[in-house]
C-alpha cells in the first residue's frame, strides 16, 4: 500500500527567494480550482480506500500540490536550464518545451536555456551533438508540428557523462520529457548529482502515448493519438462493410498497455472486437475468438478487428524476442498474424472473405497536438517550471483526478498503468462491441 514516504518529494533546500510570481499568489487559497502550497492532496479518493487505512485524516497519505510558489529556490537571473526529450515520438513534444522556454522567460527571467539534441546521448561528446539555445523566438509555432525541434533517441547513456556535461554547462535546472526510461535515466542522474554534491534540480514531464505511466489521469498526447487512431478504425469499417465477407483488421500501438486501442473504439461505434495485452485470448476452438469471427462474419457480413501490438503475444511461435536499444522488449508482430489466421480460418470453413488490413503505427504519434492536448502540454510545463524553481528535484509533475501535483519518480516507474480488466473502461468497451468478456 502506498504511504507517506513514497510521496515524499525532494527538494534542493530551503526558497529563500521572493517569486517573480508571488504577488498574483496572494489572494489564493485552496478552492475546488487549485491548491495552495502549504494544503496537501488526498491519495486515495474513496471512503473505502481511505478507511482501510484506520488512522485519523491528518495522517492520510497525500500529495505535495503542483503551482507556484511564493518563495523559490533558485534566482533566476543566475539560472541555467536543460531540457532534453528522449525515447518515443509523442504529440505534443513541441508544445510542452514550448511552454517551459515561455514560462522560464517571461514569468521567472530566466535567460540561458539550452536543449540538448536526441535525447540523453545529446549529453555525451563521443556523439558530437550541439546544444540548441532557446528562447521564445526559437519556440514560437514549434508546436504547429508533430515531433520533437530537439530529437530524441532511444539506448543507453552514461549517467556519469551526462552530469560531466551537466557542470561543464553550469547547468541548475533540468528538464526531461519521456517515459518509464526516461524518467529512470533521469534517476540514474539524479543520483550522480548527489555523489558529487551538486545543487541541480531534475524535473520530468511524463510522456507516454501508451499511457502507461501510473498514478496520472492520463499522459499528453494520448488524446490526439487515440484521436488520429479513430480514422484508421473508420476507414476499417467502410472496407469491411464494402466487400463480402469484410473483415477490417486495425492494429495500434500499445506495448504493455492497451488504452489506444479501448479509447479509440470507443470514439466511434466501429469496432466489434477488441484484443489488449492485459486480456489473453485463446484463438482456436468453440470459445475462440477465430470461430466467433466466424459467426459474426457469416451472420452480419462483416466484421471489425482492433488489436493492440502487445496483445496475444502468447500465439506469436516463431518470433526471437529481442530487446531494443533502451532494453524494451522487442514484440511479435501479433497484426500479420492476425490477419493470416483469420484468412486461413475462414477459408477453411468456405466462408467468402474479404481481410482489409490497416497497421497506422507511427501515423497517430508523429501528429500535432490538438487543442485540447496543447492546452495541457501548456499546463504540464507550467507545472514543471514553478516545481523546479522552487527546488524540487527527482520529481515529475502530473495531473492526478484534475489536480496538479508532484510525482517522486521512483513512483512514477513503480509499476505500469494498465486497462483493469475488472475495470469500468474495459467494462465500456464490452458494451460498445458486444464481444464476449472471455475468448477461452
Ligand atoms: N532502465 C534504465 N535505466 C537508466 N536509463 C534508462 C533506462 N531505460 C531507459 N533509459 C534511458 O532513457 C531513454 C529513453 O528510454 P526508452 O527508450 O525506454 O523510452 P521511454 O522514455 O520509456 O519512452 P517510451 O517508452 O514512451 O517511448 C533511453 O535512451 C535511455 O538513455
Ligand atoms: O519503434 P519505436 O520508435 O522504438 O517505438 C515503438 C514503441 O513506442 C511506443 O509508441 C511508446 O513506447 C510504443 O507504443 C511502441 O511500441
Ligand atoms: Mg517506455
Amino acid at each position: 500500500m502506498i504511504g507517506h514516504e513514497d510521496l515524499a518529494v525532494r527538494t534542493l533546500g530551503p526558497c529563500r527567494i521572493d517569486s517573480p510570481l508571488a504577488e498574483r499568489l496572494a489572494a489564493r487559497e485552496t478552492t475546488q480550482h487549485s491548491v495552495v502550497e502549504d494544503d496537501r492532496i488526498l491519495f486515495d479518493d474513496t471512503l473505502s480506500m481511505a478507511g482501510v487505512r484506520g488512522v485519523p485524516v491528518g495522517q492520510l497519505p497525500s500529495l505535495e500540490p503542483g503551482g507556484p510558489r511564493q518563495r523559490i529556490y533558485f534566482d533566476p537571473a543566475k539560472t541555467r536550464v536543460g531540457i532534453v526529450t528522449c525515447g518515443g515520438l509523442c504529440p505534443g513534444l513541441n508544445d510542452v518545451i514550448r511552454g517551459l522556454v515561455l514560462e522560464l522567460c517571461r514569468h521567472y527571467g530566466v535567460r540561458r536555456i539550452v536543449g540538448f539534441r536526441n535525447g540523453y546521448r545529446g549529453f555525451i561528446p563521443h556523439y558530437g551533438e550541439d546544444v540548441v539555445d532557446l528562447s521564445p523566438e526559437v519556440v514560437q509555432h514549434i508546436d504547429d508540428e508533430g515531433g520533437t525541434i530537439l530529437g530524441t533517441s532511444r539506448g543507453m547513456q552514461d549517467p556519469e557523462e551526462i552530469v560531466d556535461a551537466l557542470e561543464r554547462l553550469a547547468i541548475n535546472i533540468l528538464f526531461v520529457i519521456g517515459g518509464d526510461g526516461t524518467i529512470r535515466g533521469a534517476m540514474e542522474v539524479v543520483r550522480v548529482i548527489g555523489e558529487r554534491g551538486l545543487k541541480i534540480a531534475v524535473v520530468g514531464v511524463p510522456k507516454t502515448i501508451d499511457n502507461d505511466i501510473p498514478y496520472i489521469d492520463q499522459s499528453f498526447g494520448f488524446q490526439t493519438a487515440m484521436s488520429e487512431a479513430t480514422k484508421s478504425i473508420h476507414a476499417a469499417s467502410v472496407e469491411a462493410r464494402s466487400a463480402p465477407g469484410g473483415v477490417g483488421l486495425v492494429k495500434l500501438m500499445g506495448r504493455h498497455s492497451g488504452f489506444i486501442a479501448c479509447y479509440s473504439t470507443l470514439a466511434k461505434d466501429d469496432a466489434d472486437y477488441v484484443l489488449i495485452p492485459e486480456v489473453p485470448f485463446a484463438l482456436q476452438g468453440e470459445g475462440g475468438f477465430l470461430e466467433h469471427l466466424r459467426r459474426r462474419v457469416e451472420d452480419r457480413g462483416h466484421a471489425v478487428v482492433v488489436v493492440a501490438e502487445g496483445a496475444g503475444q502468447e500465439h506469436i511461435e516463431e518470433h526471437e524476442p529481442g530487446r531494443d536499444a533502451s532494453g524494451n522488449v522487442r514484440l511479435g508482430d501479433i497484426g500479420r498474424l492476425m490477419r493470416r489466421l483469420i484468412t486461413e480460418h475462414l477459408d477453411d470453413a468456405k466462408v467468402e472473405n474479404n481481410v482489409r488490413y490497416f497497421d497506422p503505427s507511427y501515423a497517430i504519434r508523429s501528429v500535432p497536438a490538438n487543442p485540447y492536448d496543447s492546452a495541457y502540454c501548456l499546463r504540464l510545463a507550467h507545472a514543471a517550471v514553478h516545481a523546479a524553481m522552487a527546488g524540487r528535484t527527482e520529481v515529475i509533475v502530473a495531473r492526478r483526478r484534475r489536480r496538479f501535483v508532484h510525482i517522486p519518480m521512483a513512483l512514477a516507474v513503480s509499476r505500469r498503468n494498465h486497462v483493469d480488466p475488472l475495470g469500468d473502461l474495459w467494462m465500456s468497451v464490452l458494451e460498445a462491441t458486444g464481444q464476449p468478456v472471455r475468448f477461452e
